[in-house]
């Protein structure tokens, strides 16, 4: 028997494969349609989030002038609630962990005299040292002083200089022990601490902050930080400024990062700057456009084995 293959008509054949081709492209164009669109949603909202980002933030930041450089502050109060960050020490050290958290600017408890000591220690000092970049620290408790990329010690270094008396003297101790005492005394009492419940801490330090690029990471002053986060044991920090906002440096304001609004303080020769340390003050250094910068940050703990001395020359 003959048999029939089942053939399609060549019509009706074609027609399927035409049908199945056509089919095939559309899936493919389909396809590639889809990958092409995933690719434009995708770029779409990488780009709108990045406007959203530099729109929110610049949208959020008014900055208001706290405490200016052209006024003079006897005392300078502005109330934040406390964080929760002291609730675990709270019970430990109860007389001295901040009740009310704050940030306080006095013009007059430091003179200008004594300020004006204070920049010459450093400035001698910084002819030892000096960093690569744009942030130099002094801490006379410890002796580091940054040098190129890194830090070395000052006490160190003056055993074998030809005129030690020319750079640090025991006087340059008096007058910053004297300075660091009514610092403390200021500290203690706005914030309603016992002076004896409250001890000084590391690090305190003098800085020098100029235009000069970063080199390491220790020249990076701007970041916002909390400085109970950053250096561990500080309850109470506070800045003593050894030069002048417009006058010295530009740039250099310091800003108190709040909800939706920064908040700064110019420094002033003899300005002491202080608040409680955690992030209900979180702040940064605005960065230097011009000059040099000179403060020092005398900071403050509730625990009694943080603790640190007053320096001496070795
Ligand atoms: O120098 C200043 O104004 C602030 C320095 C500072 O934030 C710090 O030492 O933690
Ligand atoms: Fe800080």
């Amino acid at each position: 028997m003959p048999t029939r293959k089942r053939t399609l008509k060549p019509n009706a054949q074609q027609t399927e494969d035409d049908l199945a081709r056509k089919y095939f492209h559309h899936e493919l164009a389909v396809s590639r349609v889809s990958a092409l669109s995933k690719v434009l949603i995708g770029l779409i909202i990488v780009v709108a989030t990045f406007f959203f980002t530099k729109f929110y933030i610049y949208a959020k930041v008014e900055v208001i002038t706290m405490v200016s450089a052209s006024n003079n502050y006897s005392r300078f109060y502005y109330e934040v609630p406390c964080s929760k960050d002291y609730q675990e020490e709270r019970k430990l050290f109860k007389d001295c962990v901040p009740k009310r958290c704050g940030r306080v600017v006095m013009d007059s408890v430091v003179t200008k005299q004594e300020a004006r000591k204070l920049l010459r220690i450093v400035r001698n000092a910084m002819v030892l040292g000096g960093s690569n970049g744009g942030a130099s620290i002094l801490d006379l408790h410890t002796g580091a002083i940054s040098k190129g990329n890194a830090f070395i010690n000052i006490f160190k270094a003056l055993e074998s200089h030809p005129e030690p008396d020319q750079i640090l003297t025991a006087e340059d101790f008096m007058i910053y022990k004297k300075v660091k005492d009514k610092i403390h005394s200021a500290v203690a009492a706005e914030f309603e601490v016992p002076k004896d419940k409250l001890y000084l801490t590391k690090p305190t330090f003098f800085s020098r902050l100029t235009t000069k690029p970063a080199k390491t990471i220790h020249d990076e002053y701007w970041h916002p930080h909390i400085d109970k986060e950053t250096y561990g044991s500080f309850h109470y920090t506070s800045l003593l400024y050894l030069t002048e906002y417009m006058e010295d440096f530009r740039g250099g304001r310091f800003f108190f990062i709040d909800k939706d609004t920064n908040r700064t303080v110019e420094p002033v020769t003899g300005r002491l700057s202080f608040f409680t340390s955690g992030s209900e003050n979180l702040h940064f250094v605005e960065r230097l456009k011009e000059g040099a910068r000179y403060a020092i940050t005398v900071s403050f703990t509730c625990d009694p084995e943080k603790a640190i001395g007053d320096p001496r020359l070795k």
